[in-house]
């Protein structure tokens, strides 16, 4: 036997024993529910033994990832459970337990104390072979275990990283709780891995403090919570709430879409100054004197009695609903002092409650605010111009069931419910990926969820929208203060290879100047390919670029600017390629076909990126979108294109200057313009088309009003 074939069978009598020990302590907690005295104390025991179950992880699975010999001869295993001999002696430690820091804190630069870290390659709990590392030895952490690992094909699935956490992600994972711990980085660094791996141990070491239930993490889109779903679980802790940025207040309708200047003042944080003025004006004022009809008769309440009982509603520290509550009870005092029956007159001083101040919804006083050019004039305070006012109104839907929502109206509603009903649900950890294209108000709606600690994820040069960053103190100006903030970046690039970064690393000197590039660990399989074509075969060559790595096994992802979706979605259904669509929260088939904006954080095989330069054009920080669908491959990149490539020069789209109305234009006129246009729709295109005609119309009208939409090229 070769001394490594003898190693590896050493090896494995351990991994045995560990596992009969595992399988013994499972046994034991199955039985222990029957051992209880009464039912009471059998369910206790059941939820126990099933937690404990949990924590010893899946029966196949094995039972280490890795082994650490310290200098002082001591060694132990390190795997994602706690197991232990019958005598309760550790024969493997979990990965977030204090004891295991040694495997990822130690590295050839600053060893602390460990001679060797071997690392195991398992099926199931059979080893199938060993890495050694002795620290001493090595200039440079390589760990071939890491780059087997970031070879390893993609799904629709983010798997956790815990058998190859690196030194300095470990350093984030175990990071001090109390504080806004800001992970930057360029991208595929694994910030958003180590967040989450953060979450776990997190939860481990201060599981006295705080549960999963305890903890928020806050994505940018559907998509990405899914993508991100499994690992948490994977690593033993279910019952983190996950949501999307737009799922974090009322669930409403949603879908309406509106100019990007609009959305861009509903983002602002002066926005939160109008909605607590729009519904502070919502107050009534009280008569001279009211009369109230009680029990037949008709009490008088005299004004300034009930002025005055409002002036103390309105100034107690309590939110809207609270008030409210609190002025019926005043109000009723006022009509027992007057009549000298407790609880006289209940309908008569509700409905006076009513009218002084009136129940209101989040959604109810939205509408009304933004339907009403008095109302939005009124709540403006000087902190708005005329032409925002008039940018903010909008005719709502005849009825409020009907109302649809825009992404930027989104946090308004959540400001309003938490103006009207107080502070609702507050996390002990709450985690923001994708942070810095997040608006002052939805930075708002994630900070009113958090008790102080933060971990906010995020790289400035993939920062695009209407909220594109250059710092970071302007995302951390409105999350919470209780505790310090730290950025800290991490600088190797696990996810992109050096053929695909080296296609985008030029756009970010364009893109974001002073953001360093990534240092890149790997190679991939292939040069970057570049397919340059006609534009009647742009959309045909990108889906048979696709179809070939899909066939190859890959999991592809063909990133597409707007105007080339409905011509690619045409010759996927013309090749008969089934693929999936992240804005239907799909991804999972073989070919996935995403927006730019839908791309971050999400990482595929091979991508495919068509027609740069409208990626570029279609936002005002157009290179970084493109240095974004650069960036998403583990393995291939295509890029398939009618002009340049990589165009540093290309035009990014314009910042929308914020139109004046135009005065000589009335609604009026508006809504004659609308008959004669929907007349015309109705004569020429069959029902089925009509919104694809509509939505075509709202392409070609450009966002600014001013400058001239070019035609569909299809
Ligand atoms: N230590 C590691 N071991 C194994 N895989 C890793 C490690 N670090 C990162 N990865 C992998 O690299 C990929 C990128 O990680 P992640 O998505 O967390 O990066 P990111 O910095 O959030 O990227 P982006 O900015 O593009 O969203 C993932 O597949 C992740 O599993």
């Amino acid at each position: 036997m070769t001394s490594r074939a003898a190693d590896i069978a050493a090896e494995q009598a351990y991994f045995d024993t560990a596992a009969a020990h595992r399988d013994r302590r499972r046994d034991h907690l199955r039985q222990l529910p029957s051992a209880a005295a009464h039912s009471g104390a059998a369910a206790h025991l059941r939820r126990y033994a099933e937690d404990a179950q949990r924590a010893l992880g899946a029966a196949d699975e094995a039972v280490a990832f890795g082994r650490v010999d310290a200098e002082a001869g001591d060694s132990l295993y390190v795997g994602r459970h706690l197991i232990r001999d019958a005598e309760g002696e550790v024969l493997v430690v979990n990965w977030h337990a204090p004891a295991a820091a040694g495997w990822f804190a130690a590295t050839p630069e600053n060893p602390a104390g460990v001679r060797r870290k071997r690392a195991f390659t398992c099926t199931g709990n059979t080893i199938e072979e060993l890495t050694d590392t002795i620290l001493a030895e090595i200039a440079e952490a390589v760990d071939a275990r890491l780059l087997a690992e970031l070879a390893r094909g993609r799904t629709g699935s983010m798997r956790d990283i815990v058998a190859t956490i690196q030194a300095a992600q470990f350093a984030l994972v175990r990071a001090p709780r109390d504080q806004v711990l800001v992970i930057e980085g360029g991208p595929g660094t694994g910030k958003s891995a180590v967040a989450l791996h953060r979450v776990s141990w997190l939860l481990f070491n201060h599981r006295e403090e705080m549960s999963a239930a305890d903890v928020l993490v806050v994505g940018p889109h559907p998509t990405f919570v899914r993508y991100i779903g499994q690992v948490l679980p994977a690593l033993g802790d279910d019952g983190v709430e996950l949501r999307d940025v737009g799922r974090l207040g009322p669930d409403v309708p949603r879908g309406r879409t509106e100019p990007d200047g609009v959305a861009r003042i509903k983002g602002e944080a002066r926005m939160a100054g109008l909605l607590a003025r729009a519904l502070d004006a919502r107050v009534g004022v009280p008569d001279p004197a009211e009369r109230l009809l009680v029990g037949g008769r008709f009490v008088t309440l005299p004004g300034a009695q009930v002025a005055e009982a409002l002036a103390a509603v309105r100034a107690a520290a309590l939110p809207y609903a609270g008030r409210r509550r609190l002025l019926r009870d005043r109000l009723a005092a006022l009509v027992t002092a007057r009549t000298g029956v407790a609880g006289a007159g209940a309908d008569a001083v509700g409905n006076l409650t009513e009218r002084l101040w009136p129940q209101q919804t989040p959604t109810g006083l939205l509408r009304g605010l933004l339907g009403s050019t008095a109302r939005l004039r009124a709540a403006a305070g000087g902190e708005f111009t005329a032409a925002e006012v008039a940018a903010l109104h909008r005719r709502g839907a005849d009825r409020l069931s009907r109302e649809t929502w825009s992404a930027a109206d989104l946090p308004l509603l959540d400001e309003l419910a938490h103006l009207i009903d107080g502070p609702g649900r507050r996390y002990a950890h709450v985690v923001v990926d994708e942070a810095q294209d997040l608006s002052p108000m939805q930075l708002r709606a994630v900070a009113r969820r958090s008790e102080g600690s933060l971990t906010v994820v995020g790289d400035l040069a993939q920062s695009t929208g209407s909220w594109a960053r250059d710092s970071w103190d302007e995302v951390l100006a409105h999350l919470p203060t209780v505790h310090p903030a730290t950025v800290t970046a991490l600088r190797y690039g696990y996810r992109v290879p050096r053929q695909a970064y080296a296609t985008a690393a030029p756009l970010l000197p364009v893109a974001a100047p002073g953001v360093a590039p990534v240092e890149v660990v790997r190679d991939g399989p292939a040069e970057t390919g570049v397919h340059r074509v006609g534009l009647a075969e742009l959309a045909g060559r990108a889906v048979a670029v696709a179809r070939e790595h899909a066939e190859a096994g890959r999991f592809v992802g063909v990133v597409c600017p707007p105007r080339q979706r409905r011509p690619v979605e045409a010759a996927l259904a013309a090749n008969g390629v089934a693929w999936s669509s992240a804005d239907r929260g799909e991804l999972g088939g073989a070919v996935n076909l995403i927006s730019p904006q839908e791309a971050k954080g999400l990482e595929f095989d091979a991508v495919v990126v068509v027609e740069p330069v409208e990626i570029v054009a279609s936002d005002e920080r157009g290179h970084r979108l493109l240095y974004v669908a650069l960036t998403r491959t583990t393995g291939h990149l295509d890029i398939v294109c009618t002009g340049d490539p990589v165009p540093l020069d290309a035009p990014v789209r314009p910042r929308p200057p914020l139109v004046e109305p135009d005065v000589a234009f009335t609604r009026r006129e508006a809504h004659r313009l609308a008959e004669h246009l929907a007349g015309q729709l109705r004569g020429a295109a069959p029902p089925a088309f009509w919104a694809d005609v509509l939505a075509e119309i709202r392409e070609l009208l450009p966002a600014d009003g001013v400058s001239s939409g070019r035609p569909a090229d299809d």
